[in-house]
């Protein structure tokens, strides 16, 4: 058979390879091989040489060729908000993570609070939530306060601030407060006492927080602290959407993008969730509307004042009252925003307590001296006439009561330094920009506040900054405030949290009523640790045992 040109340039070339092994063609050009293993080398050695000359400079963890800072941020992600506390004290409070574009992890953390005052407050507009906040939050959140950046949230600023410096809403909010504290936890807390058996206090805490909140928010108290802790759809929907929300910030948009087109996995049971949602929030708006159109016509003096109620009654700022969307909008929000956080903030403050039983003890002598000065006025307490024949004396303390509790209200705020609800926030970066500590920081990265690590710095807090001292925040007895640039527990700046006085009410409430009645331990064994997400919950939830005290504080 005749050979072509071809077949005799495979043969010379095939047994080139074959024979010599030593070169090969790239196109029509002969490269023998170790040509091609020196250039591929030369490449290599330029590449790492370009990349260390590039990010030396920058301050923060070894950025790996390609990963970035990724796989110090996955094997350190157990101990993650551990791990950012010791690359913010190695880096002296700011440092810059670059990771592959996918991740969404390349930004700048700071704790310190100078950072902190200018992202939060001075050049505000430059620090949104942004889209990688709020797009994956939108389906749940849609546009309520905690989703909105620019006017939309400005607009709803000023309503919700109108609304929660209102008497009516704290009126609300106290009573519904202690009532649910009266009727609902202190019952609960009797009965698993004379049974003997452990509870999850974070599991009880998150319940009593939903029915208050939705309380507040929608005026249904949806009945998760019922006798025998029933399962709530509503409350379990909720529980799934967050959760399904917060998985979106962390896997890549395009993964959930495409199991939600799909309705696979967490993405199908997020849509299920957020349906009976939109449901139930249906349902309560359409009442409610019908509810308050029968109170106008009969002309009433008096109208429900939960938040829903009164959004209800205003009108948005062209004078049209608001949708049915947006209604639910606001207090899905709202719901968000305070039902989680104040439960996280009690489970850890009752942690806290169980280690440390002379914190405990100036608690209880700071609740004796309020009932003994009640007593030498003559007060009883009022009674609270939803409280089925018991006194708000025996349930709870009164408002003004709460107030005087300045030890209490340092030891909650000592242990949310500590552990805070939300240990992390983010912020998009809209314009290239530099830090007060001269960071450089890029137009569409993100700047990540580790509040967390701010409560262990000892720059700001001094040398005991690890220890549990409400002491910290007392001044001849009173308890004094930090700047919210230095303690952003509740956020600080233009967006600082609404809920911050109602949960403390709720928590002083709370802790003082279990605190009075009984001693709290930790289950043997039962391991304590948080569990990631952007709340700091606690990963095998909080068992305790309760015994009731010998001599009652009353
Ligand atoms: C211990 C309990 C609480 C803590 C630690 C806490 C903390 C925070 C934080 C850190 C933010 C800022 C979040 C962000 O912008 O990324 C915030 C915002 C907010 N909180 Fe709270 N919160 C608590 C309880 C509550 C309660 C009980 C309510 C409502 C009844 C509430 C309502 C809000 C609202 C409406 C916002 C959004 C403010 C805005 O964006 O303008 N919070 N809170």
């Amino acid at each position: 058979m005749a050979m072509n040109e071809g077949d005799n340039y495979t043969q010379f070339h095939s047994h080139n390879q074959a024979y010599a092994g030593m070169e090969m063609y790239i196109g029509q050009y002969r490269v023998e091989s170790w040509m091609l293993t020196q250039a591929i080398i030369t490449c290599v050695v330029a590449f790492l040489v370009w990349h260390v000359l590039k990010y030396s400079r920058i301050k923060g963890p070894i950025v790996w060729p390609v990963f970035g800072t990724t796989p110090q941020f996955l094997w350190n992600l157990p101990r993650m908000h551990d791990w950012t506390t010791d690359m913010l004290v190695k880096f002296d409070g700011t440092y810059t993570s670059i990771a592959p574009k996918c991740t969404c992890l390349t930004a700048v953390a700071t704790c310190r609070p100078e950072n902190l005052e200018y992202v939060l407050k001075t050049n505000f507009a430059n620090y949104p939530k942004g889209r990688s906040f709020t797009y994956p939050s939108h389906d749940l959140l849609g546009q309520g306060i905690f989703n909105t950046d620019h006017e939309l949230w400005k607009m709803q600023r000023k309503t919700a601030s109108l609304e929660f410096s209102t008497r009516t809403l704290r009126d609300l909010m106290v009573k519904s407060n202690r009532s649910s504290v009266g009727q609902r936890l202190l019952p609960v807390l009797a009965d698993v006492a004379k049974k003997r058996i452990p509870i999850d206090f974070q599991d009880l805490f998150l319940r009593y927080t939903f029915d208050n909140i939705c309380m507040v928010g929608f005026g249904v108290d949806p009945g998760c602290l019922a006798p025998g802790l029933p399962t709530v759809p509503f409350a379990q929907a909720f529980d799934l959407a967050t959760e399904g929300t917060l998985t979106r910030m962390v896997v890549p948009e395009i993964f959930w993008r495409i199991t939600r087109a799909l309705g696979w996995g967490m993405e199908g049971r997020l849509a299920k969730a957020i349906s009976t949602i939109d449901k139930f929030a249906a349902d309560v708006i359409t009442e409610r509307r019908r509810e308050l159109n029968m109170l106008k016509t009969l002309n009433a003096t008096e109208y429900p004042c939960d938040l829903l109620s009164r959004f209800m009654q205003t009108t948005d700022h062209e004078g049209n009252p608001y949708t049915d969307r947006f209604l639910r909008d606001v207090t899905t929000n709202f719901i968000l925003a305070g039902r989680d956080t104040t439960a996280i903030a009690l489970s850890w403050f009752f942690y806290l307590i169980t280690q440390n039983p002379a914190v405990e003890e100036k608690i209880l002598n700071e609740i004796r001296e309020i009932l003994q000065s009640r007593r030498q006025s003559g007060g009883v307490g009022e009674p609270d006439d939803d409280d089925a024949g018991r006194t708000t004396q025996e349930a709870s303390l009164s408002f003004e009561e709460l107030k005087q509790l300045h030890y209490l209200h340092a030891a909650l705020s000592e242990s949310m330094r500590l552990y805070p609800s939300v240990p992390i926030d983010n912020k998009d970066v809209t314009a290239d920009d530099f830090l007060p500590d001269g960071t450089f920081v890029r137009k569409g990265t993100r700047l990540m506040y580790s509040i967390y690590s701010m409560g262990r710095m000892e720059s700001i807090w001094g040398k005991d900054c690890l220890e549990y001292k409400p002491e910290r925040w007392l001044r001849n007895g009173v308890f004094t405030p930090e700047s919210p640039f230095k303690y952003a527990v509740f956020n600080a700046g233009p967006r600082l949290c609404l809920g911050k006085e109602l949960a403390y009410l709720q928590m002083k409430s709370v802790a003082s009523a279990i605190l009075r009645n009984y001693h709290v331990k930790l289950v043997p064994e039962h391991k304590v640790e948080y569990k990631l997400s952007l709340t700091l919950f606690m990963k095998y939830g909080l068992h305790v045992t309760l015994h009731p005290r010998v001599t009652v504080a009353y």
